[in-house]
Parts: structure tokens; sequence; C-alpha cells
């Protein structure tokens, strides 16, 4: 009894000793200095960088803040914290390398709560239901499907797209949005229309113009326990418009997928993701017993994130091709010299295909050019730290939120030569300069995994374009000489009033576009009106 006594008496005052130890260990541990915050503006008390933040034009902002603070700017607003990554070795060696760590994406309360987006791709957090969606979307997207399953689709849009502008071709930046909300949706979806005549594109359009009216920023952003007002209370407004806006995609999801069961069960309409995959799911059901209950679902909310969330997908895809005939229109050498290129390949009544797509350098350099020139989104889709890490000396504590500049990187002299000029010939003359696909398509483990889609679609386009007119820039148009003048930089333009912010916490998903330009098209002798290629 006595030995037991002082064994314990022994053993707890060395335990005790221990912890003491072990506390003033800690204790020096913790006090040894953390690494600082990366540089960046000096922030007001409780408004932290607020003001810093510009009202339009962000990435232009951005770009100085990394000429004053080097490869990365740190800035806070109420409740968030921000890095801005201004060089592509950072980028690549934040999100790409540590890619595991930048896998979320940070929630908007507006947006994703309270209009229940959160079941789309690009809004999901890095786990399990964002891993099934991209285990459908990989292979259905990867080059091989997309050369086989959707060329022709792509042909016969781009087809009707010159045929638009051969009838109206003042209305060319309206039918170009068309063709391309068109082509998405019979991708996904296999039609354009609902069986009682609902017009997909037309809906999706409406319900985009709400996503981004939602994506102004709103003060419960900022101060999310408002979310838990009522909707009837005054002032609540924004609650009211989120569940309007919010029950739209709904009703528009739901619509959707019963328009594909009901075409699969009578054996009618074009096949397309949704239908391939629950196809695939089907049978897998039947062979197998599996459950498939929660892939359905990740059918269904993939198959509609091409859209909804990601709807960019769409103002993307026309980002590039705007950007693509403003420089034709400015920039006619390049225009000549493509022109000569399409002719070795289709003429006499020969009109474009894929066929002779790996002999043409200068139209995929034009490709690529039209993407480098002003990438579509212009300082990516945000990342956030789920873990405290440190980069080059600096502290990057968990859940900031990273923005890759994707527009520094374009504008970057060492990598690109005189990167205001829409230049084809940069990728001609060095094969081993930066293929701007390495960043416009964004990093890691979510990377855009629609990248060769949008290629195609564009390649196919823009040999149509080019096959079919020659596009002039209007006499007495001003030249548009710099950046600021030609693009938009996410600049969303809104008109209604905000509390205390306007546009100042706007979302940060925005994307650059040009500003509205005209274009004269002057039919080529390959295309009359009614004469489409020949091939679709
Ligand atoms: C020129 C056209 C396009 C550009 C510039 C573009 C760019 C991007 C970027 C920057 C991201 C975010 C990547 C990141 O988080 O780092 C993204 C995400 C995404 N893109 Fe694209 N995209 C384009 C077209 C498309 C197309 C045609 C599709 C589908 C057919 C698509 C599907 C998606 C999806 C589903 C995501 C979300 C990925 C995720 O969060 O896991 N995109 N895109």
């Amino acid at each position: 009894m006595q030995d037991t006594f002082s064994f314990s008496s022994t053993t707890i005052s060395s335990t005790a000793s221990g912890l003491i130890l072990l506390y003033f260990l800690r204790k020096c541990w913790s006090s040894k200095p953390r690494p600082p915050l990366p540089p960046g503006p000096k922030g007001l008390p409780f408004i932290g960088n607020l003001l810093d933040f510009p009202r339009k034009q962000f990435v232009l902002t951005f770009l100085q803040w990394g000429e004053q603070y080097g490869p990365i700017t740190w800035v806070m607003v109420p409740g968030r914290k921000f890095l801005i990554v201004n060089s592509y070795e950072a980028m690549r060696e934040l999100l790409d390398k540590r890619g595991s760590n930048y896998i979320n994406r940070p929630q908007s309360v507006m947006v994703t709560k309270l209009m229940k987006t959160d079941f789309t791709t690009v809004r999901l957090q890095g786990e399990a239901r964002w891993r099934r969606h991209r285990k459908f979307l990989r292979p259905a997207l990867s080059l091989n499907t997309v050369k086989q399953n959707y060329s022709d689709l792509f042909l016969a849009k781009a087809s009707g797209y010159l045929q638009a502008i051969l009838h109206k071709p003042d209305n060319f930046h309206h039918s170009l949005r068309r063709a391309l909300g068109e082509t998405i949706s019979e991708l996904t979806h296999g039609a354009i229309k609902h069986q009682d005549g609902t017009d997909y594109v037309t809906e999706h359009e409406e319900n985009f113009a709400y996503s981004k009216r939602a994506a102004m920023g709103y003060l419960v952003d900022l101060f999310p326990l408002l979310r838990f007002i009522p909707s009837w209370f005054p002032g609540a407004k924004f609650r009211r418009d989120a569940q309007k806006w919010g029950q739209h995609g709904a009703n528009l999801r739901k619509m959707m997928i019963e328009g594909v069961e009901q075409r699969m069960a009578t054996n009618e309409g074009r096949p397309c993701y949704v239908s391939n995959m629950l196809e695939d799911l089907q049978k897998l059901e039947s062979d197998t017993g599996e459950d498939i209950r929660e892939d359905v679902q990740a059918v269904h909310d993939s198959g509609f994130s091409f859209y909804q969330g990601t709807s960019k997908i769409l103002d993307q895809t026309a980002t590039t091709l705007k950007n693509f005939l403003l420089a034709m229109s400015l920039y006619p050498d390049v225009q000549a010299r493509a022109h000569k290129e399409i002719e070795q390949f289709f003429v006499e009544g020969r009109s474009p295909d894929f066929s002779s797509q790996d002999q043409m350098p200068y139209i995929r350099a034009i490709v690529l050019e039209s993407l480098r020139w002003n990438p579509p989104v212009s300082f990516g889709v945000p990342h956030t730290a789920r873990e405290d890490n440190f980069y080059n000396g600096y502290f990057i504590p968990k859940g900031t939120t990273v923005i890759a500049n994707q527009w520094q990187v374009s504008r970057d002299p060492m990598i690109y030569d005189d990167p205001s000029t829409f230049n084809p010939d940069r990728f001609i003359d060095n094969p081993d300069i930066l293929d701007p696909r390495d960043f416009v398509f964004g990093f890691g483990r979510r990377i855009c995994p629609g990248n060769s889609l949008a290629y195609q679609l564009t390649w196919i386009f823009v040999v149509s374009i080019l096959w079919g007119f020659e596009i002039q820039r209007p006499e007495g148009c001003p030249p548009l000489e710099r950046d600021a003048d030609r693009f938009d930089f996410g600049l969303i333009r809104y008109a209604g009033s905000h509390f205390l912010i306007r546009g100042r916490l706007a979302d940060y998903e925005t994307f650059s576009t040009p500003y509205p330009f005209p274009c004269t098209f002057i039919p080529r002798a390959n295309i009359t009106k009614g004469n489409a290629p020949s091939s679709v």
C-alpha cells in the first residue's frame, strides 16, 4: 500500500513537472514571433481596406498593388481576408503545388446560401460531392469526347451564327450569346426548348441576370447574421429577392431534368451529357444493384452547373470570341493572314470543319492570343485556404481568399513582349512561350474542366467567321489604343441601389469583356444568304 502510494506521488509529481515544462515550452514556442502577414495597403479601423477596393476595373488596382508590394498582396475587409497573387510563379506554387490546401471556395451568403446555389460545381467545397461532380465531368469534357461527340453540334451552331450575321449584322453580339447558349443547352440537356415551349436559353439569361445582381455585394455578406431576418421584415428585400431568384433557378433545373427524362422515355431528342450519364448509371444499377441516388443527383447538379454558377461558361466563351472580333477589326493585317491560311483549306464551296485543324498554325495562334489578350475571368475564380500556410516568409491564415490575377500574367512583359498588342506571331516565333491555357483556365484541383471544349468551340467559330466574312471597324470609330478603353475588367453594370458599399464588395467571380463595339461584316465569296456551310 505504502509502495503504491509513493509510486503514485512520484508519478504525479513527475507528470506535474512535465506539464509545467510543456506549458513553458509551448509558451516559448507560441511567443516566437509568427512570420508577418504579406504586405499590402494599410487599412482603416473596423472597415480594413474596404475603401482601397476600387469601384471598377479591379484588376488594374490589383496590378498596381503588385507593382508596389510584390507577388502577393494582403487586403482585408470586415469578415474577409484576401491574398491577391500577382505572379504566375506564386500562382503555380500556391494553387497547383499546394492545391489540396487551396481546394475550397469562399461562400457568399447572398448567392450561395440565400439563393441556394451551393449545389453547383463551382461553388461546392472541395469535398465528396464536388469530387463526384468532377468524376462525371472529366470523361464528358475530355478532348477525345469533345472531338467525337460534339464536333457536329459545334459546326451546326457556328454555321447558324454565320446566317444570323448575314441576316442581322448589327445584332452580332446578341446572336453570339444565343448561338453559344443553344450549344450548351443542347450539349447538357439535349434541347433548347422544353416540351411546353419554354425556351431554356432565354430562361438562363434571366437567371444569369439574377445571379449577377446577387453577386454585386450585399450587406448580409459583411454581416452574415442578417440572413436570419425574416423575409417580411422591413428592409429585408434582399431576402425576398434571394428567394425569388433562387426559386427561378430551382424551377428551371427541375424543368430541364424532366425534359431529358421525358425524351429518354420516348427515345426522342439528341443524346446529351445528362442522358448519357443517366443511361450509364441505370445500367450500372441494373447490372450490380448499386445505389446510384447520389450519383444521379451529381449528374443533375453538374449538368445544370454548365449554366448556373458557372454560367460564365457562356460568357467566357463569348468573351473570347468578342476579343477575337474586336482584334480582327483593329488589326486588319492579322485578319488578312488568317484569311490566307483558311483559303488553303476551305475554298470553292468547301466550308470549314475540324479536319485541317492541325495544319492551321496561324488560326491556333489567333485563338490563343484571343484568350491571352483579355483573359475572360480576369482575376480567376477564388480559392480559399483550408489551413494556415506560409509563402516566401509570409503567413497566410486559414480561410484566406486567394485571388489569382490572371490579367497580371497576360500583361507581364517578362513573359509577353509588348503585351497590349494583339500579336498571334508571339506563339509562332516562340513555341516555348507560356501557353495562355496554362493560366486563363485557372489552377490546381479546381482548374476548369471545360478547357478543351472551350478551345474547340472557339476554334470552329473563329474559322467559320473568317471563312464567311471580312470584319471591319466602321469608319470614324476611335482607334482604342489603351487596354482600359477596350476592356471593362470585370465591371458589372448594375443600376440598382446598394447599401453602403455599392460595388466595392462585389462578389469576385466577375469577368472582363470588351466594351460594346461595332463591326461591319463584309460577306466573302464563300457565303450567301441561305448558303450555310455545306458540312452541316
Ligand atoms: C474560354 C472559356 C472558359 C474559360 C476562360 C474558363 C475559365 C474557368 C476558370 C478560371 C475556372 C476556375 C478555375 C479555378 O478555380 O482555378 C473555371 C471553372 C469551371 N469551368 Fe470554365 N472556363 C471556360 C469555359 C468552360 C466551359 C466551356 C465549361 C464546360 C463545358 C466550363 C466548366 C467549368 C466548371 C464546371 C468549373 C468549376 C470547376 C470547379 O470548381 O471544380 N468552363 N473555368
